[in-house]
């Protein structure tokens, strides 16, 4: 059972010859259990990635603590699987030798690993693509290739930095559909950032509101749309709900108060 913990957490970029110094994050408590997924969304420079650099243990925090299962986190690790928005596939390596990539690394047998590889592939849909190179597949093949590499080692949770913000819309809601069946198949905590509140409303059981200058968590909502699709309600419907507009109402006027500046969110 996985859970995250942050402890009055701070980080702050200092200052350079051409820049002040950055509150990117202050003060920020968050307490994630297992099994949860968490959709962060805020205006840009809000401190989102780096909430999930300091998970993934490419940071460290300047102040507080961040803690997987209450260890400390010092640098990454195989527990923790990233997708990015940009998916940094191997173009010389085929699909199946790109999800191997970490397990590869890690020294799995190779019989063990094509078996590893055949599930993970089997379960994004790309069963019969294994042996394809990756500039042969679309962007929405190549980020089912991305979350396929990042399952692969199994890890307990899953990072995910804006994995869809580069999909036309159909893709995009293709893969929103297929990233909840996975996760509710390998009942992961995700974290999962992202620009669109629609998505954010959609995929998370627990939404993150964060505000920027500096960086702070300004709310976080309990959600089941994404439980009650999984139990059968269309997509659709559920995001022409009453209580989803409601809601998107209400987090798009703390990302964008009416009167207020209207800068990307
Ligand atoms: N390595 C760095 N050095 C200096 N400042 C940084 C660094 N990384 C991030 N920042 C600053 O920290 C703040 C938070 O950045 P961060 O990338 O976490 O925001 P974000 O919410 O993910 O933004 P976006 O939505 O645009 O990706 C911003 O003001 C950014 O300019």
């Amino acid at each position: 059972m996985s859970r995250i913990e942050l402890d009055k957490v701070s980080v702050v970029f200092p200052a350079s010859r051409h820049t002040e110094a950055v509150t990117a994050l202050d003060k920020v408590d968050l307490l994630l259990e297992a099994e949860t997924f968490a959709t962060v969304i805020g205006r840009s420079g809000c401190g989102k990635t780096t909430l999930l650099n300091l998970l993934a243990g490419f940071l460290a925090p300047t102040a507080g603590k961040v803690a997987l299962d209450s260890q400390p986190i010092h640098g990454p690790g195989v527990e923790r699987g990233v997708v990015f928005q940009k998916n940094a596939l191997m173009p010389w390596l085929n699909v199946a030798d790109n999800v191997a990539l970490g397990l590869t690394f890690a020294g799995m047998p190779k019989q063990q690993r094509q078996d590893r590889v055949g599930t993970c592939l089997d379960w994004v849909g790309l069963s019969g693509f294994a042996n394809h190179r990756v500039y042969e597949l679309s962007g929405g093949m190549q980020q089912r290739v991305g979350i396929a590499r990042a399952l692969a080692a199994d890890p307990k949770i899953l990072l995910m930095d804006e994995p869809l913000g580069a999909l036309d819309a159909l893709t995009r809601e293709s893969l929103q559909e297929l990233i909840l069946e996975l996760w509710q198949k390998a009942g992961k905590l995700v974290l999962f950032i992202t620009h669109s509140i629609e998505e954010a409303l959609f995929l998370g059981t627990r939404l993150i509101v964060m505000t920027p200058r500096p960086g702070k968590i300004h709310k976080t909502y309990d959600l089941s749309f994404s439980k009650r699709f999984l139990a059968g309600e269309s997509a659709r419907s559920l995001k022409a709900d009453p209580d989803f507009i409601a809601l998107r109402e209400e987090v798009l006027e703390v990302i964008h108060p009416r009167g207020g500046d209207h800068g990307e969110p």
